[in-house]
């Protein structure tokens, strides 16, 4: 048994690990930190929560309380892990960490993209990047993992396949991606109430999202990247385009996809365009391309939930790799339809 603490357990990301680890054989939820609602009832915090699990309470996080703890979740917002990772690798635990401190590897990139300068430079080299279909080898051998943004996830799935195969040109990339409400966090805020989002589709973060960094740096690409909120509450469609590098077969970027992808348990490469209803409430991700002849152009598309692949599912996942245990434990690629 692999006694799991997690902060910022009564977010959304933490309710979704809770939710995932209530069926996982291995990882137990021991310790469950939190701000505004530590000294309340789980299942006050997580309704969705039943059992056992729904008495305990959630904690206000102190370094004592990690004693006995083999594995840290973090999910909290950019900038707090920061200020804590290194106790937690010097007590020789495992972390794998959701929050953005830890993914870009240049510091430089980070005080860039997050307006603030990097508290713990020196750690950032400890971390692996948390995408295991691309490196899966790296993330096995950690101490500690940076699991990857939810656009990131489903954009870099559709596309890195394609660059590796010298298929598109890395720097004519465009990404519009569109994501559920959910990807907003739990936070009542004006930008993401039901009156704001119902029967809506916006984009926002015009050319300076933060998550252009992490694609430009797993991608070794120029992204042009919009991202839209989309009026549902769980899932993100990635739609990317990028001049081709040569003239192609039409079935060279699915042909390149399925190499890529093959016996990968979680990513599915489709002949139709994806939903994100394929896969909500899961760990899978499905991606496709094409080439267009007419306008020398491909298209690549992926498709995810925020909250699963694009985060709890992938952290599971990613720990499952750092502790031996089988890759797939305690998650779907089925996802929840309609
Ligand atoms: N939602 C998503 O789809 C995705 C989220 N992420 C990232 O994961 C992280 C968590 O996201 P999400 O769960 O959606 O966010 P939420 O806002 O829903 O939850 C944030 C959690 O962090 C806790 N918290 C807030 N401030 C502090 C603090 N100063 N110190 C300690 N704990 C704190 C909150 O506690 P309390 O509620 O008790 O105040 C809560 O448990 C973020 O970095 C987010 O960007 C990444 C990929 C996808
Ligand atoms: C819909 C929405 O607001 N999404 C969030 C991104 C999701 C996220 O949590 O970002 P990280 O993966 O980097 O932590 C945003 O655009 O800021």
């Amino acid at each position: 048994m692999i006694r799991t603490a997690i902060l910022g357990a009564s977010g959304y990301v933490g309710g979704e690990l809770l939710r995932l680890l209530a069926r996982h054989p291995d990882l137990r939820p021991t310790r469950l930190f939190g701000d505004s609602k530590a000294g309340q009832r789980l299942g006050a915090v997580h309704p969705q929560l039943s059992g056992a699990m729904a008495e305990v309470a959630v904690e206000r996080f102190s370094d004592d309380a990690l004693d006995g703890i083999d594995l840290v979740f973090a999910a909290l917002p950019h900038g707090e892990s920061q200020k804590i990772a290194g106790a937690i690798l010097e007590r020789g635990l495992k972390l794998v960490d959701l929050g953005a401190d830890f993914r870009l590897r240049d510091p430089a990139d980070y005080a860039r993209w997050y307006g603030e300068p990097h508290a713990a430079p020196a750690l950032i080299e400890r971390f692996a990047y948390g995408i295991p279909e691309l490196h899966r080898d790296a993330i096995r051998s950690a101490q500690a993992v940076a699991a990857a943004g939810c656009y990131p996830t489903a954009t870099i799935l559709a596309v890195k396949p394609l660059v590796d195969a010298g298929l598109i040109d890395p720097d004519s990339l465009i990404v519009d991606a569109a994501s559920g409400v959910s990807g907003a966090g739990r936070a009542v805020k004006e930008g993401t109430a039901f009156n704001t989002v119902d029967g809506s589709f916006a984009a926002y973060g015009l050319l300076n999202h933060r998550h252009t960094a992490e694609m430009e740096q797993e991608l070794g690409a120029t992204v042009l990247f919009t991202p839209h909120l989309a009026p549902m509450t769980r899932g993100i469609l990635a739609t990317c385009y990028a001049a081709a590098a040569k003239p192609m077969d039409p079935d060279a970027p699915l042909a390149a996809l399925r190499q890529a992808y093959a016996g990968e348990p979680f990513v599915r490469v489709s002949d139709d365009p994806p939903s994100t209803k394929w896969v909500s409430g899961s760990n899978g991700a499905v991606v496709t391309a094409r080439y267009d002849a007419r306008t020398g152009r491909v298209v690549m598309l992926g498709a995810i939930d925020n909250l699963g692949k694009g985060a709890a599912g992938q952290m599971i996942q990613c720990a499952n790799l750092m502790f031996g245990l089988d890759e797939t434990a305690g998650l779907a690629a089925e996802g929840v339809y309609p």
